[in-house]
């Protein structure tokens, strides 16, 4: 079985967050990440690491204003300050937490933005990112996002839009974080894109469809699933970020048949 992780932002949401290290160790998992460092202090969130003896597997690049529906900003022109101050915090949080993987969420293009000047602006950014993470030995995740549901504008939405970006910026450090719901939802075909996308694949999630709740709750046959990306020789962490459909310990069956 693949090396699983839990999504502390979806996962354990009955307690409060510096309680769900706990929880998620005690549940098995080596493994953790969320959304966003940044509401914490990084040595508060180390000890949560170190008393588990958990491993921080990934967080998000600082987003924008999330609660005010966005998204990242990585393709927006006027916000490429705030985009490159957001890389400096993320990397002395990964210094902190020991965090070799960050992603970048590529943003939701408003109607007004001409696609190219999108596109160009993503490209610059994510140039820019990877060239100081690799500096710190951290990889740059690059997630594709559902624009049917989840996310309507998502300006990187499909593994392929993903992969045009990797072949555009060019650096080793950048790879596509693929996430099985997500991707379910925009392009089905699982188990061929990831032999396809392997060498590229730094980072995987999942969930199932419809729902985005655990295994088994809906389309997606995740023993399948799993077993090939033992088969392919998949070596990175795969994270549970779905919502559990009751209490967070019954939605584990999968783990604990797995693990
Ligand atoms: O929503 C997801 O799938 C993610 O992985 C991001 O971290 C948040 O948009
Ligand atoms: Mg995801």
């Amino acid at each position: 079985m693949p090396v699983f992780a839990a999504n502390l932002s979806m996962l354990y949401t009955e307690v409060d967050f510096m309680d769900r290290f706990r929880l998620a160790r005690e549940a098995g998992f080596c493994g953790v990440e969320y959304l966003f460092p940044y509401d914490w202090p990084e040595e508060d969130l180390k000890r949560a690491l170190e008393e588990n003896g958990l491993t921080q597997v990934l967080f998000n690049l600082p987003p924008g204003n999330w609660s005010a529906g966005e998204r990242g900003i990585a393709c927006l022109p006027d916000r490429v300050q705030e985009f490159r101050a957001g890389v400096d915090q993320a990397i002395r949080y990964a210094r902190v937490l020991n965090c070799r993987q960050v992603n970048c969420l590529a943003g939701i293009r408003p109607d007004t933005l001409e696609e190219s000047l999108a596109w160009q602006t993503l490209v610059d950014n994510v140039n820019y990112a990877a060239g100081r993470l690799e500096d710190e030995g951290i990889t740059l995740c690059l997630e594709a996002i559902n624009s049917r549901v989840d996310i309507p504008g998502f300006f990187l939405d499909t593994s392929a839009r993903v992969m045009q970006l990797i072949e555009a910026v060019d650096a080793g450090n950048v790879k596509l974080q693929y996430d099985i719901y997500h991707m379910q939802i925009m392009e089905g075909d699982l188990i061929r894109t990831v032999e396809c996308l392997l060498p590229w694949i730094g980072h995987i999630q999942f969930a199932d469809n419809p729902g985005r709740h655990e295994p088994g709750t809906g389309e997606i046959n995740f023993w399948n699933v799993f077993a090939a990306l033992d088969r392919l020789g998949y070596g990175g962490w795969v994270s549970a970020e779905y919502r559990p459909s009751g209490a967070t310990g019954d939605s584990l069956g999968w783990f604990r048949q797995g693990a």
